[in-house]
């Protein structure tokens, strides 16, 4: 008995020492890391809300997160730190901390951070590939060979044409559907999916069942990169990935991406068109395969990649300006009225409006302008990730550190806008602000070297397509909405849409004949 006491003793006695040991431990590695982190921090600490263990600030994400982080940065400021689970980034959110990014730290910030979805379904292509020699030359042959100004005036008859389609499609609706709203969001998304095919590929790609696959990949594409997978925000348990993360889907998806792709690059070679020195992407970049100034060659995965970018890059993007667009217009019948009127008395009617037109119509530019403001497609651009240390307003940002700038914060800073919140293309009118990255208040594209290489065809093809749309026809909202009940809230996601599809009623316009 007694030895069993003594032995229950001698036990407990251990243990205690185990736990003071323990404790002990604890304490001197939470000192040397404590001392760590403030020698590394000899600057300001950036302003953070508060975290949680393992999520991180997770918690005071909702599903819209360039909202949740626009109403952050109003408490922290236009420069601050969120860990989304382990990972820290910097959140900009003001016009002058985008300024010191992407023009006075340009260089700095010209990589994107790797990503486990983008890396999987990302080829050697513009949008996604870190700084350097390959991005150097993928975006030359982007802006110089598919996207010069030269080039996007040669496309000016696919647009046209597709334009002229999209309006005979809206009339045909009026003509058979007894006053039915028709569902614009689907009929605009088809009509990017249109314009992109041709400008990429020529007339082929339209065969229904590849047509369906594109439609499938693009949205799928998009669904895949809008997430964070397990990986992203908990590097300690990628392992995980490969059972509960979005990998597998997103594997499947780039496969069907090859399918797509190697079947028109073949059909490509193997047609007359390339031979007669086509004018689409795929015959100009198998043109150039054997350009000896390209250098290195280009490589499958690289004609892949420029394909991907124009169908990932610009469908979406485009369609939703567009539908964005409508939507205000629709909210704000007096602004309506004012389109309507500059594009009638330009053009007359019953005539399509023309690329020419568009460089008359200043009110038509100024509403494109303050949508791309208030309903940036891509809110949160895409991601940048510093390559050196540098100092921004007395914080010093560490190699290495991944950041996201909030377009759609930035598009309603008080400082820069009078009624932020107001769509108010008049603001536009007499005034020098453009969204060519030259003004940092506006950047639905972006800025400097990463800046879109798509401004000049992304905008050309919206403004015609909305000035034929409100030329043509007169639009209202389905007869049991009212104004105060249309609901113009944001989709979660990468590219924002609206939560609820537009389904608008539409006639055809008749002038009022006067004597
Ligand atoms: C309204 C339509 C569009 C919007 C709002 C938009 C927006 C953007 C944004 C925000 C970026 C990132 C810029 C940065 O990091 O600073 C970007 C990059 C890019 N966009 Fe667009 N885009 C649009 C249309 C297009 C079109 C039509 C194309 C091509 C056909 C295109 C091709 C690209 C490419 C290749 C990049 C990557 C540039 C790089 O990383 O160097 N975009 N776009």
């Amino acid at each position: 008995m007694v030895l069993l006491q003594e032995m229950q003793f001698t036990s407990i006695q251990s243990s205690l020492s185990l736990l003071c040991l323990s404790l002990f431990s604890i304490l001197i590695l939470y000192f040397i890391a404590k001392k760590k982190s403030l020698s590394k921090s000899t600057g300001k600490l950036i302003p953070s809300p508060p975290k949680l263990p393992i999520i991180g600030n997770l918690h005071q994400l909702s599903s819209l997160y360039h909202q949740s982080l626009y109403s952050l940065s109003l408490k922290y400021g236009p420069i601050m730190q969120f860990h989304f689970g382990q990972v820290p980034w910097l959140i900009v959110s003001s016009s002058d901390m985008a300024c010191a990014i992407m023009r006075t730290y340009d260089l700095t910030f010209a990589t994107r951070p790797s990503a486990v979805i983008a890396d999987i379904l990302r080829y050697g292509d513009v949008a996604f590939e870190p700084y350097g020699e390959d991005w150097r030359q993928l975006k030359k042959i982007f802006t110089i060979h598919l996207m010069s100004t030269k080039k996007i005036f040669s496309f000016k008859t696919i647009r046209e044409e597709e334009v002229r389609n999209l309006i005979g499609n809206i009339s045909s609706h009026v003509s058979l559907s007894n006053n039915a709203p028709i569902e614009l969001s689907k009929i605009l998304f088809s009509f990017m999916i249109d314009v992109t095919c041709r400008v990429v590929s020529g007339k082929f790609i339209m065969e229904e069942r590849r047509y369906d696959m594109l439609r499938e990949v693009v949205e799928e594409n998009f669904r895949l990169i809008s997430r964070f997978s397990i990986g992203d925000l908990f590097p300690s348990f990628s392992w995980l990935e490969r059972f509960i993360g979005l990998s597998r889907r997103a594997i499947r998806n780039r496969k069907k991406w090859d399918l797509l792709f190697e079947e028109v690059i073949q059909a490509h070679v193997q047609s007359e068109e390339k031979k007669k020195g086509g004018d689409n992407f795929v015959d100009i970049i198998l043109s150039l395969k054997n350009d000896p100034s390209i250098n290195p060659a280009l490589t499958m995965d690289h004609m892949k990649g420029l394909m991907a970018d124009a169908f990932a890059a610009g469908i979406d993007t485009t369609y939703v300006t567009i539908d964005w667009a409508m939507s205000e217009l629709i909210k704000k019948p007096d602004i309506m009225k004012k389109l309507q009127e500059e594009v009638r008395r330009i053009v007359k009617h019953g005539d399509m409006v023309t690329s020419e037109d568009l460089n008359k119509m200043d009110y038509l530019k100024a509403v494109i302008k303050e949508t791309l403001r208030l309903h940036p497609p891509l809110p949160l651009l895409l991601p940048r990730e510093s390559m050196a240390e540098c100092k921004i307003n007395g914080f010093t940002i560490p190699k290495g550190t991944k950041v996201i700038i909030n377009a759609w914060a930035i598009g309603r800073e008080a400082k820069s806008w009078e009624a932020p919140e107001e769509f108010m293309p008049e603001r536009f009118i007499g005034s020098q602000v453009d969204y060519k990255g030259n003004n940092f208040q506006l950047i639905p594209f972006g800025a400097g070297r990463r800046i879109c290489p798509g401004i000049l065809f992304a905008t050309a093809t919206a403004e015609l397509a909305l000035a034929n749309m409100v030329h043509h026809f007169d639009w209202e909202l389905p007869s049991e909405m009212t104004r105060e009940e249309f609901d113009m809230s944001d989709s979660p996601g990468f590219s924002v849409h609206r939560k609820n599809e537009l389904e608008l009623v539409v006639k055809m316009f008749t002038p009022h004949i006067t004597n």
